[in-house]
């Protein structure tokens, strides 16, 4: 089956239910999408290898980039950037793969100055009231990290309402029927 775009940049609040959406995709179809091979500076873990679970870098290299414009995203954790370079989502394409971008609405926005052209799909929950739910039924984040997520939620959900900021928009409440939605939105008719 054919998909309507070489990339499709994926967003939403956190608990939207991205990844499930995205788990549920590649488990489907294994050998058709791909994700970006993002950059850090951290040192790497055993067993992990270079170019695949990550590009490891210098600090140095890596602020240089990212101030080069290379960058469609970036952020510092406990000491150690990590982003997602324009180059990593060209190299899934070149592979011959379709590239899959879970990234948040800052992300979206810098993509937007680029060329990559890809097809925007928002994933938003049915209500504030489930995704707060749903983020407190995950039991993955702390009650501040809750309060900030849903706080930020807000914002992106607005963003989302905005006309022509996304291609399509696919509304998480039965998972089924979300499924069959976003895979409407990814491939052609
Ligand atoms: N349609 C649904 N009905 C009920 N629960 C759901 C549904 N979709 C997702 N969930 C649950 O909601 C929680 C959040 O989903 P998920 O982790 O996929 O969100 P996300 O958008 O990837 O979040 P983040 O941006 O924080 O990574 C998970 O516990 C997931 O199992």
């Amino acid at each position: 089956m054919q998909t309507v775009a070489k990339i499709f940049v994926i967003s939403g609040p956190s608990g939207s239910g991205k990844s499930t959406l995205l788990k549920r995709l590649f488990a489907e179809y294994p050998d058709t999408f791909g994700f970006s091979v993002s950059h850090t500076t951290r040192k790497p873990r055993p067993g992990e290898e270079n170019g695949k679970d990550y590009h490891f870098v210098l600090k140095e290299h890596m602020e240089e980039q990212v101030a080069a414009g290379k960058f469609i995203e970036s952020a510092t954790f406990s000491g150690n950037m990590y982003g997602t370079s324009i180059k990593a989502v060209e190299d899934v394409v070149e592979s011959g793969k379709v590239c899959m971008l879970d990234i948040d609405m800052q992300g979206v926005k810098s993509v937007k100055n680029t060329q990559l052209n890809p097809r925007y799909i928002f994933v938003r929950p049915p209500t504030l009231e489930v995704l707060e739910q749903r983020l407190r039924g995950r039991g993955t984040e702390t009650e501040e990290a809750v309060t900030a997520r849903l706080e930020a939620s807000q914002r992106e959900l607005e963003y989302g309402d905005t006309p022509g900021a996304y291609d399509r928009i696919v509304i998480n409440d039965d998972l089924e029927s979300a499924y069959k939605s976003l895979k409407s939105a990814i491939f052609e008719a």
